[in-house]
């Protein structure tokens, strides 16, 4: 039986922690760095090849012996080992919660009411692969007989995000002669933009769609078939060579005109945000080839391990959780700022907003008791040098704490000149500035005017931790999303929320559901006084 974890509050290394961020919560880095020469070699971890230095952070070992308490008076250990076993953990929905099993070896067994869902993982992937090598070396044609060489996914949320940013990030092992794009927004212009110069001859569409009913993406793929049939002289037939479609909802996509099989599966206990390394990777799988794949699958199934297996406190995701609980919970940090130096993760800060923010947004625990502490913080980011010329002055000198992460590789994808000294430079050049500022005397030891001095002085003390990894790979790729994945659960245990479930998205729908056919008719819509007047406004404009 499963031992009752207190309420949050109520446990006591919780009530540790308060008292201990009592005795510590305003003690600079200066003051600990100075303390304990071996500080930035001590306070880091390493696992499957990331190098992650915490010691910038404000915590003290004994922070960290609290913290990793807590995390073992959550349950963690208990909560991890059900998820992996493939207990319903997902308990507003009754799911199974296995993305681990989209990347565990095809000689593992993870049964999900009584079968093993690993065969039929390796199943899909044995088709994915089968379906890309045929795209990729041209053996696949299109309608007229063309080989495709435009590839567009159609999907949204975790059908997208995943898709888009895994693309981005290992665009340099992906096919060159093979064009890759992305249509998300149910705003026309998105499909429309994405479509104009494209050859219908010569492009696939990827329906993603975990239920197959998104509105957005039904949408944008209706739109998409009727360019393609009218770009290839009216002919129904052509849908079949240029339309595949990954979901968990084979009776819909049979319903939209897709041939079933050209569909690949997943499953209801592989959650949107958590299924790149499912179907929803197909076009992935196809720009980088079938073993770029399962590279990534292999740096993921890596980071589970770790986080499996490594005891707490020398383990990378319950250490980045932990720390993201200490500051949002005791320094009532709001947010967290994800800054990647490398170009090809343009897309990771908005991956982890879907990732973080949809698991962890929530304001009840497992039972329905309302919280009266703050759970996800907010995520957001960019990529580094670009962010140092614009937000960084906020999180260097505004009045708000901003934990911030920093990734960085230290072999560039593309070595030209001195490129990527200046761009390490100075991603160590802001941690540094970062924790330990410029105080006063040494401004004013610069000759700075003494009424300019409060201006320019930086009190520092701004935490932040290091990810460092040898190069982005596939394999880097996928520990990267495998940390921030299970960091995420860290975090979610400890609040003891659900954080696979997303009802928070429902209303919003429902409603636009209500409104869309008022916005065709003269009758007076039924809602508060500001949105009839918007919709009596839209109706006169449009
Ligand atoms: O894959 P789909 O079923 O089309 O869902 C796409 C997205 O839509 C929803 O509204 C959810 O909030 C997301 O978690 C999901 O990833």
């Amino acid at each position: 039986m499963t031992p009752h974890i207190p309420y949050l509050t109520a446990r006591p290394a919780w009530k540790a922690l308060e008292s201990h961020f009592n005795d510590i919560g305003d003690v600079h880095l200066r003051t600990l760095f100075a303390d304990d020469s071996e500080r930035g070699r001590r306070l880091t971890a390493q696992a499957a090849g990331l190098y992650l230095d915490y010691s910038k952070n404000r915590v003290t070992d004994e922070t960290m012996g609290l913290l990793v308490e807590l995390a073992k008076q959550s349950g963690l250990q208990d909560r991890i080992a059900a998820m992996f076993s493939g207990e319903k953990i997902n308990i507003t929905e009754n799911r199974a919660v296995l993305h681990v099993a989209l990347r565990a070896s095809r000689q593992t067994a993870i049964m999900v009411d009584g079968e093993n869902v690993v065969d039929r993982v390796h199943a899909v992937l044995d088709k994915m692969a089968d379906f890309s090598g045929r795209l990729r070396s041209g053996e696949w044609k299109g309608h007229t007989g063309r080989p495709i060489r435009n590839v567009v996914n159609i999907g949204i949320g975790g059908s997208d995000l995943g898709p888009v940013m895994a693309y981005e990030a290992l665009q340099h092992y992906s096919d060159r002669s093979m064009t890759f794009r992305f249509v998300s927004n149910i705003d026309g212009t998105d499909v429309t933009e994405t479509l104009r110069d494209l050859d219908p001859a010569e492009t696939l569409f990827i329906v993603a769609s975990k239920t197959f009913t998104t509105q957005e993406t039904m949408t944008n793929a209706q739109t998409a078939r009727d360019w393609l049939v009218k770009g290839l002289g009216g002919d129904k037939d052509a849908v079949a060579r240029h339309f595949a479609a990954v979901s968990t909802n084979a009776g819909k996509v049979a319903e939209f005109g897709i041939d079933t099989a050209n569909m690949f599966e997943f499953w209801d206990w592989v959650g949107g945000r958590y299924s790149m390394a499912s179907a929803i990777g197909l076009s992935t799988m196809v720009a980088i080839g079938p073993e770029g794949f399962y590279g990534l699958l292999e740096g993921m199934r890596q980071m589970d391990e770790h986080f499996r297996t490594a005891d707490f406190g020398h383990n990378l995701p319950v250490l980045m959780g932990l720390l993201t609980v200490w500051y949002a919970n005791f320094f009532g940090a709001p947010t967290v700022a994800v800054l990647p130096y490398e170009q090809h993760l343009n897309r990771f800060p908005a991956y982890l907003q879907q990732l973080t923010m949809e698991s962890n947004g929530k304001h009840v625990t497992l039972d329905g008791t309302a919280v009266d502490y703050q759970t996800s913080p907010v995520y957001w980011g960019e990529p580094g040098t670009n962010g140092q010329h614009s937000f960084y002055q906020l999180i260097h000198q505004g009045t708000r704490l901003i934990p911030c992460d920093f990734i960085a590789f230290a072999q560039s994808l593309n070595p030209v000149g001195r490129h990527h000294d200046i761009l390490m430079a100075n991603v160590f050049a802001q941690a540094e500035a970062l924790a330990f500022g410029k105080t006063a005397g040494e401004v004013r030891a610069e000759g700075t005017a003494d009424w300019l001095v409060p201006h320019r002085v930086f009190g520092g003390n701004r935490p932040s931790t290091t990810i460092l990894a040898e190069r982005l790979t596939p394999e880097a790729l996928g520990k990267l999303v495998a940390l921030y994945e299970h960091s995420v659960f860290t975090q979610g245990v400890i609040w003891d929320i659900d954080s696979f479930d997303q009802w928070g998205v429902e209303l919003g729908k429902q409603l636009a559901a209500r409104i869309l056919p008022e916005l065709d008719t003269n009758t007076e819509p039924g809602h508060d006084s500001s949105t009839n007047n918007l919709i009596r406004r839209y109706r006169e404009m449009k």
